[in-house]
């Protein structure tokens, strides 16, 4: 099945989103490619959706914020575009005060985990508002410097207002708080686009097409277990999960038990509750430096002892 790109654009209020979008959609159309947009506002309004050409398919949603009160309608409104139009990517850009890794959360929900492809979380950061940040209240000071943390990669924005000089501290601060992150010092967003597109690496395992992608800084893994699996032997699985995956969701059969559960597990806190839905029995995982084929071999053993305990 042909996944649908996905671009998550952060960044805080002002940083230059709309604007690099613009960029962005400008050169995806030379390009030839179909692409859409979701924009998420804070406010009643979008003013920035008249940004954006008419021919591009576009989504708001108003009032709040996909990575909280929202975050059920960024999944509706993915599903929507990708069963509508024939898309290669989905650009979303966040509002100024969402958390890169709860927008990406969003996305993959376990209905479309397998439609969808993160391709890559890009922060705008303005450079000016960076070197002032001391004046911000902590938790916005300490939000930008997690959608700094995030980022595959950092559009270091707005250069023009600050010197040289500055300009080499923040990179170093930068690569402090994210030394894999890719920095792009740019005035008025004016970047080319192969800059931060990524071209996909494929599995290891060439028979079994795996949906984490090397390069992201956060990586997302999903497993489909073809037969149910054993509660207890499960249970002890979740005890060995590291602090470094932040969220695991989907959908699980348990033998012995003809219902389908709903799984989610965040912060350490695992809860499954029965789902009305005959749902396949797969698995999001989302974390940080998660690596996917250790991973991939745990849950294949789970399952394979999971068939060894019903015999
Ligand atoms: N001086 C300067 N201004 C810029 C630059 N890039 C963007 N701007 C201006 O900054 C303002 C905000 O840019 P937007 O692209 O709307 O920023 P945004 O992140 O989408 O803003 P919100 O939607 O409010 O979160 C606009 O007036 C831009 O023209 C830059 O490199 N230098």
């Amino acid at each position: 099945m042909r996944s649908v790109e996905i671009y998550i654009l952060a960044g805080f209020l002002g940083a230059g989103k709309t604007s690099l979008l613009q960029r962005i959609l400008e050169q995806e159309l030379e390009n030839n490619r179909k692409v859409a947009v979701i924009m998420n506002e804070m406010g009643q309004v979008s003013i920035d959706s008249d940004s954006i050409p008419e021919r591009i398919p576009l989504k708001e949603l108003l009032n709040g914020c996909v990575c909280c009160t929202l975050s059920d309608k960024l999944g509706v409104r993915l599903s929507e575009l990708i069963n509508q139009f024939e898309l290669d990517a989905i650009y979303i850009e966040s509002t100024g005060v969402a958390h890169p890794v709860e927008v990406l959360d969003a996305c993959l929900s376990p209905l479309l985990a397998e439609k969808v492809r993160i391709q890559s979380i890009i922060t705008l950061l303005d450079a000016a508002c960076w070197l002032d940040r001391h004046k911000l209240k902590i938790p916005l000071r300490k939000l930008i410097t997690e959608q700094v943390k995030h980022a595959d990669t950092i559009v270091l924005n707005k250069i023009d207002r600050i010197s040289e000089e500055s300009l080499r501290v923040i990179e170093n601060e930068l690569y402090m708080i994210n030394p894999t992150g890719k920095i792009i010092p740019t005035k008025f967003t004016n970047i080319n686009l192969s800059t931060i597109q990524y071209v996909e690496r494929k599995g290891q395992d060439e028979h079994e097409k795996t949906h984490a992608i090397d390069h992201l800084h956060i990586k997302t893994y999903v497993h489909t277990f073809s037969h149910p699996i054993n509660e207890k032997l499960f249970e002890d699985f979740l005890r060995t999960i590291p602090d470094s995956i932040y969220r695991v969701k989907g959908y699980i059969r348990f033998t012995g038990k003809s219902e389908t559960f709903l799984f989610q597990y965040a912060y350490g806190m695992p809860l499954h509750t029965k789902s009305g839905l005959k749902m396949n029995n797969t698995l999001v995982f989302i974390g940080d430096g998660l690596d996917h084929s250790n991973l991939q071999k745990t849950l294949r053993n789970l399952e394979k002892n999971s068939m060894a305990a019903v015999h």
